[in-house]
C-alpha cells in the first residue's frame, strides 16, 4: 500500500494505491496525506494530480475497516488539505471514483475522466450518508435536485452523464493522467476561489424547502423502512440551510448515527455476501479459483416468451451477439417485435443519461427458426414454458445440432437439471440459469448445478452472470432450487392465514411494512395465478388427475388451500383478467383495489369448510410468512442445496425484493436470535400440526443447540456429506 509521488514538468503526480480498488483504508489517506503536503511544500511543484493506482481511482472507504473504526478515517482533513491548496490539484478519475474516492475528487479543484469510468455516493446501499463533504459539495457543483438522485439511490454515474451533470470537467478517451497533466499546467496560477466547492452556494430550485419536504414523501415511500435515504435528504436540507461548515457537522452526526444502527450491519453484510458467493467451491475441492471459465462469444435464446424477450435483452445489453429462436413464424414476430422494443427503450435510456455510443455497442440481435443457426454459437440458453417433455425434446435437439464445445443452458424455475442433461451427449455442460423477471433488470441469476454438471460449465456461467452485470448464486438441483423452493412455503403460509381470517391486503401491508417490495397477494396477481395453477394441476394436486374422494383441504397429511385453484376457475387469473385476490381498473391493470366480491366468497368458504377463523395479528403474519422461509432456508442448508447463509440471503435480496437493510432472510434471523425463531416455529407448529413446513429444521435446532453462533460459523457446523453442489 502506498500513495508515491513522481514529478512531470512541475506536477506532482499521486497515485493511490490499495488493491484491488483502492479502498481508502486509514493507512492510504495517511500516506495521501502526506504525499499532499510534500507536493505543496515543495518549490519545484506547482500542481498536483491525484490517480489511482491500475486504473482505478478509488471505491471509497474501506468498508473493511469500517467495524474496526472507531473514530473514523481522517478523510474529511485530507480533502480539506486538498481544496485549500493554492497549488491547483486535478483528479484523474480512471475506472471509479466511488463514496469517499468521490468526495476526494470534489476536493481536487478539477476533475478529468476517462469515458469508461463511474463516479457515484453510493454510501445509501450501505445505509450511511456521504460524510467526507459529498452532500455538501456536490448540490453546490451540480444543484440539489441532481444531488438528491444520486445519493439516494447511491446509483453509478458514467464519465459522459457525469460531464453533462458538470461532475467532471473533461472525459477523455485514453491518457486520462497524461491529459490531467496538461490541464494541471495549463491551470497554474490562475485563481481558484471558484473551482472550491465548500465555498460556493448551494443551487437550489425556487421553493427549495417545499422541494426537500416533497422528496421526502417520496423517499419515505420509495425506500419503505430505510434510514439511511431519508438521512440523505436530511444531509442536504442541511446544505441549503446551514453554513458549510454547520453543515459538515450535521453531516457528521446523521453518519455517527446511522454507522451505529442494526440496518448499515445488515447491509455492509449483504454487499460483503454479493462478493462471498461468488467465490463458489464444490466438495470435491474444484472451485472458482481452479475452474477456467470458457469464452462466451455468441449466444442463443430459445423461447421468445415473457422470459426469452428480457433474457435475448439482457445478453445483447452485454454486447454478446445472439440469435433468438422460436418456433413458428407468429411467435418470432411477436417475439422479435418485443425484443426490439425493450431494445428501444433500453437505448433511449441511455442516451438520456449522454451514452450515445450505446446504441452501438449492443450487441447484434438475429431472429431465426431455423435451428441450423445454432451451430456455432458458444451457448445456449432454453427458455420456452414450464414442460419437460418440450424441454428434453429441445435439448436432444441442441445436443445433435451445437458444437461439440456448447454449453447447453436452461431457464427452468425449477424442474430437474438431470433429466434434461440425461437426454443430451455432454450432461457435463448442461447448467440451469434461472432468470428472474424482467431479466435485463432483475439482477439476480441462480446457476443450478446438476448431478453432471462439470467445473468448467459453473465457472462459464458465473462469468455469464458477470458480464451480464448479475450476480450469480450457484445452488444445488433440487425441485424449485433454492429462491421458489422458499417463496412456495412463504405464499402458502399467507393463503392458510387467508382461511384463517385474515384478508389479503393485511397480510400485504404487514409484509410491506416490513419492507418486501411487494405482499404475496399483489404478487401473485401480477405473476398470473394461473401459472402456479397449471403446475399443481400437472402434478395432480387440482384438477382432472386429483384421485376422487381427496379431501378438499388436504393433500397426503399436509393441510392443503385450493382457495388459489378457484380463483382460477373462476377465471380471476389476477391483473391479466382485471380480478384476483384483488380487482384491477380493467385486465391488465395494476391499481389493486380490495374486493367486497372476494369477501363474501370467503364468508362463504369459511362457512362450507366450517373454518374457525380467529383474528390475525400483524405479528402473526410476519412471524408465519417469514418463519417458514427461513425454517426451509435452513432445509435447504442442511440438504447442502446452498452452500451458506450468504447464499441464500444474496438470492432474496437480490430475486425477491426482500430489503437488503435487513440483510436477507438468514442474516434477519440471526439478528432476531435462533432460539426466538425456533421458540415461535414450535409454537405455530404446535397450534398448526397439519403445516409440516412449520416444523423446526432439524439444522436450526442444532445450532440452537450450539449456543446460537453467529452467521458466518454456520457453515463449520455444516456436514458436507449430503451436499448437492
Ligand atoms: C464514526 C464516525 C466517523 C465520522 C467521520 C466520517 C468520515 C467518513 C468519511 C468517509 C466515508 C466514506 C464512505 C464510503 O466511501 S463507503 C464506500 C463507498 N463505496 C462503495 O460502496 C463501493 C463499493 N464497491 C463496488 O461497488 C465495487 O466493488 C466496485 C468498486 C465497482 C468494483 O466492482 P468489481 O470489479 O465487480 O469487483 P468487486 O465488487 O468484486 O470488488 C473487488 C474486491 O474489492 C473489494 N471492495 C470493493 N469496494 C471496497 C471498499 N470500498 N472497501 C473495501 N473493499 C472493497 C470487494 O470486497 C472485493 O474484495 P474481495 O476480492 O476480497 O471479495
Amino acid at each position: 500500500m502506498a500513495a508515491f509521488s513522481y514529478i512531470c514538468d512541475s506536477v506532482a503526480v499521486i497515485t493511490m494505491s490499495n488493491p484491488p480498488v483502492n479502498a481508502l483504508s486509514s493507512a492510504l489517506i495517511r500516506a495521501v496525506q502526506k504525499a499532499v503536503e510534500e507536493a505543496i511544500g515543495d518549490f519545484a511543484v506547482e500542481a498536483i494530480v491525484i490517480r489511482g493506482d491500475k486504473g482505478k481511482f478509488s471505491a471509497g472507504a474501506d468498508i473493511r475497516e469500517f467495524n474496526r473504526l472507531e473514530r473514523g478515517p481522517p478523510l474529511v482533513s485530507l480533502i480539506d488539505l486538498i481544496e485549500d491548496s493554492k497549488k491547483p490539484v486535478v483528479a484523474a478519475i480512471e475506472g471509479v471514483a466511488l463514496g469517499g474516492g468521490l468526495e476526494l475528487a470534489l476536493g481536487c479543484h478539477y476533475r478529468i475522466a476517462h469515458a469508461q469510468a463511474y463516479v457515484g455516493l453510493p454510501e445509501v446501499l450501505l445505509g450511511l450518508v456521504p460524510a467526507a463533504g459529498g452532500a455538501l459539495r456536490l448540490p453546490r457543483l451540480i444543484g440539489i435536485s441532481a444531488t438528491l438522485s444520486m445519493i439516494t439511490t447511491g446509483k453509478y454515474v458514467q464519465a459522459r452523464e457525469a460531464l453533462k451533470l458538470g461532475i467532471v470537467d473533461k472525459v477523455v478517451g485514453e491518457n486520462t493522467v497524461d491529459e490531467a497533466i496538461q490541464l494541471a499546467k495549463k491551470v497554474i496560477g490562475q485563481p481558484l476561489g471558484s473551482r472550491q466547492l465548500s465555498t460556493l452556494p448551494v443551487q437550489c430550485p425556487p421553493n427549495v424547502e417545499a422541494f426537500l419536504d416533497e422528496a421526502m414523501v417520496k423517499v419515505k415511500k420509495q425506500f419503505r423502512g430505510a434510514q439511511s435515504p431519508l438521512a440523505c435528504v436530511e444531509v442536504l436540507r442541511a446544505a441549503v440551510q446551514l453554513p458549510y461548515l454547520e453543515g459538515k457537522k450535521k453531516e457528521r452526526e446523521l453518519f455517527q448515527f446511522l454507522y451505529t444502527t442494526d440496518q448499515t450491519r445488515a447491509q455492509q453484510y449483504a454487499f460483503f455476501a454479493e462478493r462471498e458467493v461468488a467465490k463458489w467451491t464444490l466438495p470435491s475441492g474444484a472451485s472458482w479459483k481452479t475452474a477456467s471459465p470458457q469464452p462466451i462469444r455468441t449466444a442463443a435464446v430459445i423461447g421468445l416468451g415473457t422470459m426469452g424477450r428480457s433474457i435475448v435483452t439482457s445478453l445483447a445489453k452485454a454486447k454478446i451477439p445472439v440469435i433468438a429462436l422460436e418456433q413458428d413464424k407468429k411467435q418470432l414476430d411477436i417475439g422479435s417485435k418485443a425484443v426490439m422494443s425493450l431494445l428501444d427503450r433500453e437505448i433511449l435510456k441511455m442516451e438520456q443519461l449522454g451514452h450515445t455510443e450505446f446504441t452501438n455497442s449492443l450487441g447484434p440481435v438475429q431472429f431465426t427458426l431455423d435451428y441450423g443457426k445454432l451451430r456455432d454459437v458458444d451457448i445456449v440458453i432454453e427458455a420456452v414454458f414450464e414442460n419437460m417433455a418440450l424441454k428434453k425434446e429441445i435439448f436432444r435437439h441442441l445436443s445433435g445440432i451445437c458444437k461439440p464445445e456448447a454449453f447447453l443452458c436452461t431457464n427452468t424455475s425449477g424442474l430437474d437439471i438431470d433429466e434434461m442433461a440425461s437426454v443430451t451427449n455432454r450432461p457435463q455442460m448442461v447448467i440451469g440459469t434461472h432468470f428472474f423477471s424482467p431479466a435485463h433488470i432483475m439482477k439476480l441469476l441462480e446457476v443450478v448445478h446438476g448431478h453432471y454438471t462439470s467445473s468448467t460449465t459453473i465457472s462459464t456461467a458465473m462469468r455469464l452472470a458477470k458480464m451480464l452485470g448479475k450476480v450469480g448464486v450457484l445452488v444445488g438441483n433440487c425441485p424449485s432450487f433454492v429462491g421458489n423452493r422458499l417463496m412456495r412455503l412463504y405464499v402458502e403460509q399467507a393463503v392458510f392465514l387467508v382461511e384463517e381470517g385474515s384478508k389479503p391486503e393485511e397480510i400485504d401491508r404487514a409484509l410491506e411494512d416490513f419492507g418486501l417490495a411487494m405482499g404475496p397477494f399483489r404478487m401473485m396477481d401480477l405473476a398470473g395465478l394461473d401459472i402456479g395453477w397449471k403446475a399443481r394441476t400437472e402434478i395432480g394436486l387440482t384438477g382432472p388427475k386429483l384421485p376422487i374422494g381427496t379431501p378438499a383441504r388436504q393433500r397426503g397429511s399436509k393441510r392443503y388451500s385450493p382457495l388459489p385453484d378457484i380463483l382460477c376457475e373462476k377465471g380471476r387469473f389476477g391483473q391479466k383478467s382485471g380480478q384476483g385476490w384483488y380487482k384491477y381498473e380493467k385486465s391488465g391493470g395494476r391499481n389493486a383495489m380490495p374486493d367486497p366480491w372476494l369477501y363474501n366468497f370467503l364468508s362463504e368458504y369459511q362457512r362450507i369448510h366450517n373454518l374457525k377463523t380467529h383474528y390475525v395479528t400483524q405479528e402473526e403474519i410476519i412471524e408465519r410468512c417469514l418463519y417458514v422461509l427461513i425454517n426451509e432456508g435452513f432445509k435447504v442448508l442442511e440438504d447442502g442445496i446452498a452452500s451458506g447463509p450468504e447464499d441464500i440471503d444474496v438470492i432474496y435480496n437480490n430475486g425477491y425484493g426482500w430489503p437488503k437493510y435487513t440483510g436477507g432472510p438468514m442474516y434477519y434471523a440471526s439478528i432476531v436470535g435462533l432460539p426466538v425463531v425456533l421458540t415461535k416455529l414450535e409454537k405455530y407448529y404446535g397450534a398448526n400440526p397439519d403445516i409440516p413446513d412449520l416444523k423446526p429444521s432439524s439444522f436450526l435446532k442444532k445450532l440452537v443447540s450450539k449456543g446460537n453462533p453467529p452467521l458466518k460459523e454456520w457453515r463449520s457446523h455444516l456436514g458436507f456429506q449430503s451436499s448437492m453442489l
